[in-house]
């Protein structure tokens, strides 16, 4: 449906935005893009949908090439962060607001309205002033009015970015279901890990204007390409290796990895699940140096270690089992948790 081949954008001499990015988002595909702040997703989706021309590249949709085409005329929704709603108008103002530019006429128009606020869950809102709506309403009309003209592709940006936690778990759970139902294609741009993995068929990591890694949600969150997918996937227990067989030889002692890990030097990642908590006397002794609270129970305790060699070590253990600040601990190693990343961190290419 959608196709970036080496798009490039520049700002001034120095800035790239993009560099030589290449994408592919098939028919009714929900795909994420994620990535540190200034690495380019805003500017991804502005040359998709004609507001900002690339440098070099192509942009195609539905295998017909962009350049030139307006971008009122290129069949792209757009929903945006601050929904940009019209105060002025109520909520069936807005969502007919698209169509009416796009020349229905007002029986159709009235009849689509209807359907699109039953489908966003907010049938009987019609009338109602935008202002009185709150933010989670107004991000179902944001989403109602970006629906109403059928585009072939929807673009969201940070589409539940203001909302809070529990309303937008809920949201984006709706959101994906409403969008496999209508087989909307659709791009997003969100800097939060949680909603791009759950919205997501396929997640798409940006640094510094490049593709670090794209892939299904499972496969990046187990097997980031490289350290800096996985911190940004907040993974922070790395230690170079050096692996022979199934053993790896760390500043943590030997961590034992996967059959057919790569060989030699590497860089090993031990998801914080992996750090087992182990009686007294077994294994590698740490300190402990913070706990935190983690998941909607609170029965999910991160556990920071300090190792009495090597970097500082992640430890994810429920509250009961969760040793107390400042006493000690002893931790091994569960070889499905662990990871061979590339030695260095060198960014992927596009
Ligand atoms: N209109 C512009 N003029 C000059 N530089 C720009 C312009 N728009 C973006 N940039 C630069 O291009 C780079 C990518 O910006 P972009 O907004 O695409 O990043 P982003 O990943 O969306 O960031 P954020 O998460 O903060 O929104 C940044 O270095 C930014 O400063």
């Amino acid at each position: 449906m959608l196709q970036l081949e080496d798009v490039t954008v520049r700002f001034g001499g120095h800035t790239t935005a993009l560099e030589g990015v290449s994408l592919r988002v098939a028919d009714g595909e929900i795909v994420c893009v994620l990535g540190p702040s200034g690495s380019g997703k805003s500017t991804l989706l502005r040359v998709v949908a004609g507001l900002q021309d690339a440098d070099a590249g192509r942009v195609l949709l539905a295998g017909r090439d962009l350049a030139g085409v307006p971008a009122h005329k290129r069949g792209v929704g757009l929903m945006f962060q601050d929904h940009q709603l019209f105060p002025q108008r109520d909520v069936a103002g807005n969502v007919a607001f698209g169509l009416r530019m796009h020349g229905s006429g007002r029986a159709e128009t009235e009849g689509r309205v209807a359907e699109l606020l039953r489908l966003v869950g907010l049938p009987d809102a019609g009338h109602r002033a935008v202002a009185a709506l709150s933010g989670g309403e107004q991000q179902r009309v944001a989403l109602a009015r970006a629906l109403a003209p059928r585009p072939r592709l929807l673009m969201l940006d940070e589409p539940l970015g203001q909302l809070d936690r529990g309303l937008r778990e809920r949201l984006v759970v709706e959101l994906r279901a409403l969008f496999h139902r209508l087989g909307t294609t659709a791009l997003a741009v969100t800097h939060d890990h949680g909603e791009a993995f759950a919205l997501a068929d396929r997640v798409v990591i940006m640094r510094e204007g490049r593709i670090a890694q794209a892939g299904g949600p499972l496969e990046v969150w187990q097997r980031p390409a490289d350290a800096f997918v996985a911190r940004f996937l907040g993974f922070d227990n790395l230690v170079p290796a050096t692996v022979r067989g199934e053993r790896a030889e760390t500043a943590w002692g030997t961590v034992p990895v996967p059959a057919g890990t790569p060989q030699g030097e590497r860089l090993l990642l031990v998801r914080p699940h992996g750090v087992r908590l182990r009686p007294a006397g077994e294994g590698l002794e740490c300190t402990v140096e913070a706990r935190t609270f983690r998941g909607g129970d609170g029965s999910t305790v991160t556990v920071l270690l300090r190792p009495r060699q090597g970097p500082a070590l992640e430890a994810a253990c429920t509250l009961r089992e969760a040793p107390g600040e400042g006493s000690g601990a002893w931790v091994d190693f569960d070889p499905r948790e662990v990871v061979a990343l590339p030695p260095q961190d060198v960014p992927a290419a596009g």
